[in-house]
């Protein structure tokens, strides 16, 4: 479903230890007997969803869309990157007056955008669903304390109808609290972390809100953990990928730039972020994840990825066929030189500028993985997570590291805490 491409210097990517390495990993993976092997609960999720649970959370989505106008996700991280980047996919560019819309809070700090979303969901009937792994994020937290504020002032005890909850099911402030109001409970399941968390109901509560088909995108997520489940080399883009992006990190290739030319993707990149730069940056190991989106970031980074320091891989991540084109046409006066392009789509100038760049940067020394995908839809979208999930654990164990701890995002909270002076840092 997702096809994987590689041109750069010739590798030996599948010499015979390194295909035994990769199945023992792959059986590890499957014993689930390796590092953090505790967090695998995402790896047979899409199959072993319930028809209850699926119910459940397209009632409450319906729900919450006669309720409301306006749903809040209030998450960071894991939290929010799964819905947003599959609600950024699928929804128009633009929407004159829609009906429903989901907005986002607790991604940041800032004071202006939590003040205007208040005053932009003044007057539109508004639901919450904060969510938080740990219950106990910061961020999230201090959005929650104004909005749950917001909806108390508004609603008086109404509010607690309007306002559902994503959190663990046993520990937790954001539990503690759900359960003192009496708000509508989702779990985030123990055995599987945020980053990995975009097929539970932190990321499928959102999704079904906004309104978008969530048998589909499971039926690409569960279509995915099948094809991807086989230790077929020939066949099984996941390990291609991670197989080749470990080759190229070894040969000195340590920063991936993830590029696509579709602009609604780029919150698909956010979140690929997070799951590589989380899973693998441990130990002073693992690749560097950034992104570009095309062709906007050839009239910017273009220049340092064709020319500056080499030690950059490129992954393009190729859709192959799009819903909306517009073609371009003959205009009577050639005055901008385009009339050599009419008949040409708008799609067809992005497959070629796609040609075009990742010879030019081929040949500037950077090695290129094409990550073709045929088009973006739920279906697709929901193969597309997965398959950079199971990746993302082949490709962390061809390092040697736990893909799923996150201990160095402890040391900066530890500093913020001090400065803070939140009680039971001030000592330190
Ligand atoms: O869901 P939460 O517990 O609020 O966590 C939200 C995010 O923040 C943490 O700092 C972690 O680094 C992330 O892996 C996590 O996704």
């Amino acid at each position: 479903m997702v096809n994987i491409t590689y041109s750069g210097q010739k590798q030996d990517v599948f010499s015979s230890e390194k295909v035994s390495n990769l199945q023992t990993i792959h059986e590890n993976l499957y014993k689930k007997q390796g590092a953090g092997s505790n967090f695998l609960g995402w790896l047979d999720w899409p199959s072993e969803l319930s028809e209850e649970f699926m119910t459940n959370l397209k009632d409450t989505a319906e729900q919450i869309q006669k309720q409301a106008d306006v749903l809040i996700v209030i998450g960071i991280g894991g939290s929010y990157l799964g819905a947003k980047a599959v609600i950024e996919a699928l929804k128009p560019h633009f929407e004159k007056n829609p009906n429903f819309e989901v907005l986002f809070a607790g991604q940041h700090v800032s004071g202006a955008y939590l003040k205007q979303l208040m005053e932009y969901i003044d007057g539109r009937e508004v639901a919450l669903n904060v969510i938080s792994k740990s219950g106990t994020t910061t961020e999230p937290a201090i959005a929650f304390r104004f909005l749950q504020r917001y909806m108390e002032d508004r609603y008086g005890e109404e509010a607690s109808d309007r306002i559902y909850v994503t959190t663990d099911e046993h520990k937790g402030a954001l539990l503690n609290l759900a359960k003192e109001k009496g708000y509508q409970r989702f779990v985030v399941p123990d055995d599987v972390g945020g980053r990995y968390s975009v097929f539970t109901a932190v990321g499928l509560l959102p999704i079904a809100a906004a309104g978008y088909n969530l048998n589909e995108l499971i039926r690409g997520a569960k279509q995915a953990e099948e094809e991807l489940s086989t230790f077929d080399i020939e066949n099984n883009s996941a390990i291609q990928y991670a197989a080749i992006r470990h080759d190229l990190y070894e040969q000195g290739f340590t920063n991936e730039v993830l590029a696509t030319f579709e602009p609604k993707l780029s919150y698909v990149q956010e979140w690929w972020k997070q799951l590589y730069g989380e899973s693998e940056g441990k130990e002073h190991k693992g690749i560097f994840p950034v992104s570009v989106t095309y062709t906007t970031d050839l009239h910017s980074l273009g220049q340092y990825i064709q020319d500056g320091k080499r030690d950059l891989l490129e992954s393009f991540l190729i859709v192959e066929e799009v819903d909306e084109d517009i073609e371009l046409f003959e205009a009577e006066q050639n005055a901008d030189g385009l009339n050599y392009l009419a008949g040409t789509s708008l799609h067809d100038f992005n497959l070629v500028a796609y040609k075009g760049t990742s010879n030019a940067h081929l040949s500037g020394g950077v090695p290129q993985i094409g990550i073709h995908l045929p088009k973006v839809d739920e279906y697709h979208i929901g193969y597309l997570l997965y398959f950079y999930m199971i990746a993302c654990a082949y490709s962390a164990y061809l390092l040697e590291i736990n893909p799923f701890n996150q201990p160095g995002v402890e040391e900066y909270k530890t500093n913020i805490f001090k400065l803070l002076k939140k009680p039971g840092y001030e000592a330190e």
